[in-house]
């Protein structure tokens, strides 16, 4: 990150906070009427928003993404309630699409109303839209995924009996190089689409709704590339990424919080969040051979395939190469997951994006990682990861330098519910 992007995100963040004394959390609530399917819609597009569990973690991962890590700005119990009801309405919007100015006609179907319909935007109003998609918004599988970090249980609320049990601030580890401006936060919201600007347009209709009481930290795009030439997608070292990762099946016993993992009742259907931001030192990576690159991931760069198979679906095989003649035994897939017994339990499932953020001070690219995992427990899964990594030999070519710990919440049931409902009830 330039220090340039930084000061540009302070000067934001500090006209947000002096902006909250006009608009006031939610301000007028911003109405999307439903309408009927627009160009550009698919079936399929839809990422459902009522459910036990969060969308945005078994959801097959979207093209585009936006962490945004906030801190709570509102200072009573009461009005951090009108946080989560405002984050859960805009989002429960957002995510089904519909029409800027319009509404129902006679027959409650919906229409476009004229664009300069003064009832949606009175005189010396501000339009109730960005407008960056235009009349139509788009559901585009549209997913906000709202977690909270280990600092909303301090005194501010009278939340620390209520905290997760597993959840602390993030650590920092043996090649981190963690910037504070980068790092934790009370809230993190991971938006995802399959486009672009349905994120950015989704990121500026919810500040824009609670300015005042959420202050933005900071936050990082991410893409994922189409498959190329097929397969899982490659991340920037030129690697196919998230090939290996539990599937919904074992949700249950690798994701999914349940009662009776000692965790507090409002918790039950909620999954621990990590998220790192690493980035990757390109230029280094770009001067050493394949196969040394090769060797340090365990896969081929081509297709996929751990160094003892052909295909990227074959599973690599350790236990009929003790010594590490195909797949060293200090290989990146190797360390991360042994593949043992004693190993399945450690298992993560990662949803992670590519990010490019420009350059850095020296010329050099930041480009990198946005990791991020979801877990029933981080000890016992990604630390226990990231410590058998600690000599990765990947690590020369990578420096984290943001990120948190967070608690992705349970998920909305039903049109009265509300995210953290249970938390806060
Ligand atoms: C602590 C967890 C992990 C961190 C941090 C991490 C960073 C990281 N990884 C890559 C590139 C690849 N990782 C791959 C597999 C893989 N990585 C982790 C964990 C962490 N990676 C796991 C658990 C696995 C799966 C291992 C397995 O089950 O076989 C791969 C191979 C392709 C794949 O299976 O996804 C690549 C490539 C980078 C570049 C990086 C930091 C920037
Ligand atoms: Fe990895």
């Amino acid at each position: 990150m330039s220090v340039s992007r930084r000061d540009a995100i302070k000067r934001l963040t500090a006209g947000a906070v002096g902006a909250a004394a006009v608009a006031g959390i939610g301000g007028e609530p911003r109405h999307l009427a439903p309408r009927a399917a627009v160009a550009g819609d698919a079936a399929g597009d839809v990422a459902p928003f009522h459910g036990p569990h969060q969308a945005g973690v078994l959801t097959p991962a979207q093209r585009n993404a936006a962490f945004a890590a906030f801190d709570v700005a509102a200072t009573s119990p009461g009005a951090l309630r009108d946080v989560f009801r405002a984050l859960t309405a805009r989002t429960r919007e957002l995510a089904s699409g519909g029409q800027y100015g319009a509404g129902p006609d006679q027959s409650g179907s919906a229409r476009l109303a004229p664009r300069d319909d003064p009832d949606q935007s009175p005189a010396g109003s501000p339009p109730p839209d960005s407008g960056v998609l235009g009349p139509d918004v788009p559901t585009d599988r549209l997913t906000v995924t709202v977690s909270v970090g280990a600092s909303l249980f301090d005194e501010r609320f009278g939340l620390a009996a209520r905290k997760p049990v597993r959840l602390a601030t993030m650590p920092t580890f043996a090649n981190d190089a963690l910037e504070p401006d980068w790092c934790h936060g009370d809230l993190m919201l991971q938006l995802c689409a399959d486009n672009a600007d349905t994120v950015h347009h989704a990121l500026r209709d919810i500040t824009r709704h609670t300015r005042g009481a959420l202050q933005p930290r900071y936050r990082l795009a991410g893409f994922i590339s189409p498959p190329r030439p097929s397969g899982a997608a490659r991340n920037l070292m030129g690697f196919k990424d998230g090939i290996a990762n539990p599937t919904a099946a074992d949700a249950t016993d690798l994701v999914w919080v349940g009662a009776g993992r000692g965790e507090p009742d409002w918790a039950t259907g909620g999954t621990y969040q990590v998220v790192r931001l690493i980035r990757m030192l390109t230029e280094f990576w770009d001067r050493i051979t394949l196969s040394e690159q090769e060797a340090i991931i365990g896969r081929r760069r081509d297709s996929g395939a751990p160094l003892d198979g052909t295909a990227e679906t074959d599973v690599p095989d350790y236990e009929r190469d003790p010594a590490g003649a195909l797949i060293p035994l200090d290989a990146h897939i190797r360390l991360a997951n042994p593949r043992t017994t004693a190993s399945a339990p450690n298992r993560i499932l990662r949803r992670g994006y590519n990010y490019d953020g420009g350059l850095l001070a020296n010329g050099n690219l930041d480009a990198g990682l946005i990791f991020c995992c979801y877990q029933q427990d981080i000890r016992r899964q990604f630390e226990t990861v990231q410590n058998r990594l600690a000599d990765d030999p990947l690590n020369d070519y990578i420096r984290p330098f943001g990120g948190g710990y967070f608690y992705a919440l349970p998920g909305v049931v039903s049109p009265q519910d509300w995210y953290a409902r249970a938390l806060l009830s």
